[in-house]
């Protein structure tokens, strides 16, 4: 048994994955979940994988985070849409010397968890991860799953390979989760941009899954372009993103099965858009530094209108962070 101790704040595609994971292989760790809640309480978790299905009967399942134990590692695995939930949510689970776990997708949420607890540390983790929740507490992993981590020093100064990023590694590791160590996270975080930004955008925009997009021409140059306007944003921040890491991408993709994004199933299933956290802070990030990326404000442009009639219908608000007017 691991002598680290984890939360799991939103149990879904990737929070349930990776925190059934690492309770198999013998780690503590405590679940938080909302809708799901009463299943998982009785059911617990059951994982269809590519590298082997698995049930856990029993997981330490709450529904409010002032029953649960402060953890050592804290694993934040919501939507970003639901990221204003975090200055309620986040203090009471963290340990003082514990660390905070950012897996979601997107630029600038590290900064913006070092507003809610800047006395603790902060890792980012950019997940190259297919995973869908298929039924309550039910997860199916299609493919993928490798983590890079980075830790979080203000304004994204490069920290190096840390101590704490390997004590996390090692559990990662032991239960066969793959992990990558970066010296720097705003470098890993833009590169992650590099696969999102274009497919998630294009992917709602277009009605099209990845395959799709790379079969057609057209599409395959729109793609190619906004990954070269991505390196142009992480240039504004002064990382540098290798023509070569394009073409990995570009590969990687056309390699994997067909995916509908998971913007795409959010659309799909008329559930708020993670626009601000990929798209606005990105588009912010660069106008700082007096850049302007025109293809991706024109996406991000497009992405806010659909995003806004999703809200309106269901009368709910995406919180997501931003000022969203860009
Ligand atoms: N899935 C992937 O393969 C993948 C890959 C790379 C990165 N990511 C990133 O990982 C993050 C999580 O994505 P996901 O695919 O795991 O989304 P998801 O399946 O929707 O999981 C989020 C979970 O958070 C729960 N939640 C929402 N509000 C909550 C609350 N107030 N209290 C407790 N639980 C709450 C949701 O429960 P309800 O269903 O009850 O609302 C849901 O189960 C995103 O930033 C995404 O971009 C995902
Ligand atoms: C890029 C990806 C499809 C898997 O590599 C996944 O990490 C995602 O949706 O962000």
């Amino acid at each position: 048994m691991g002598d680290i101790t984890y939360a799991i704040l939103g149990t879904g595609a990737l929070g349930g994955f990776y925190g059934a994971k690492l309770q198999k292989a013998g780690n503590e760790v405590h679940f938080l979940l909302k809708s799901d809640y009463l299943e998982v309480s009785q059911n617990g978790l059951v994982i269809e994988s590519k590298d082997g299905d698995f049930t856990l009967p029993q997981v330490l399942a709450y529904s409010d985070v002032e029953k649960m134990p402060s953890c050592d590692v804290v694993i934040v695995a919501l939507k970003t849409t639901q990221n204003h939930l975090l200055p309620h949510i986040l203090p009471p689970v963290i340990k003082d010397d514990g660390v905070v776990l950012v897996l979601q997708n997107g630029l600038g949420i590290e900064e913006e968890i070092s507003q809610i607890v800047g006395n603790v540390r902060i890792i980012g983790g950019l997940c190259f991860l297919c995973s869908n929740k298929v039924a309550p507490g039910h997860i199916r992993h299609l493919d993928y799953g490798q983590i890079t981590l980075g830790e979080y020093k203000s304004n994204y100064q490069p920290t190096g390979i840390t101590e704490k990023m390997q004590q996390i590694a090692e559990d990662f590791q032991n239960a066969g989760i793959s992990i990558e160590l970066a010296e720097d996270l705003l470098l890993g975080r833009w590169k992650k941009l590099v696969w999102n930004i274009p497919y998630n955008g294009l992917s709602v925009i277009l009605n099209a899954r990845t395959d799709e997009l790379m079969a057609d021409v057209h599409t395959r140059q729109l793609v190619e372009q906004l990954m070269y306007e991505v390196a142009l944003g992480a240039k504004s921040t002064g990382r540098v993103i290798p023509e070569s890491f394009i073409h990995t991408m570009l590969s990687y993709t056309i390699k994997m099965k067909p995916y509908r994004t998971s913007m795409k199933i959010d659309f799909d299933e008329s559930r708020p858009l993670e626009v601000e956290a990929i798209f606005g802070n990105s588009l912010r990030k660069a106008e700082t530094a007096g850049v302007n990326l025109p293809q991706i404000r024109s996406l991000y442009q497009q992405l806010k209108f659909l995003d806004t009639r999703i809200i309106r219908k269901q009368g709910t608000g995406n919180r997501e962070q931003g000022t969203g007017n860009r």
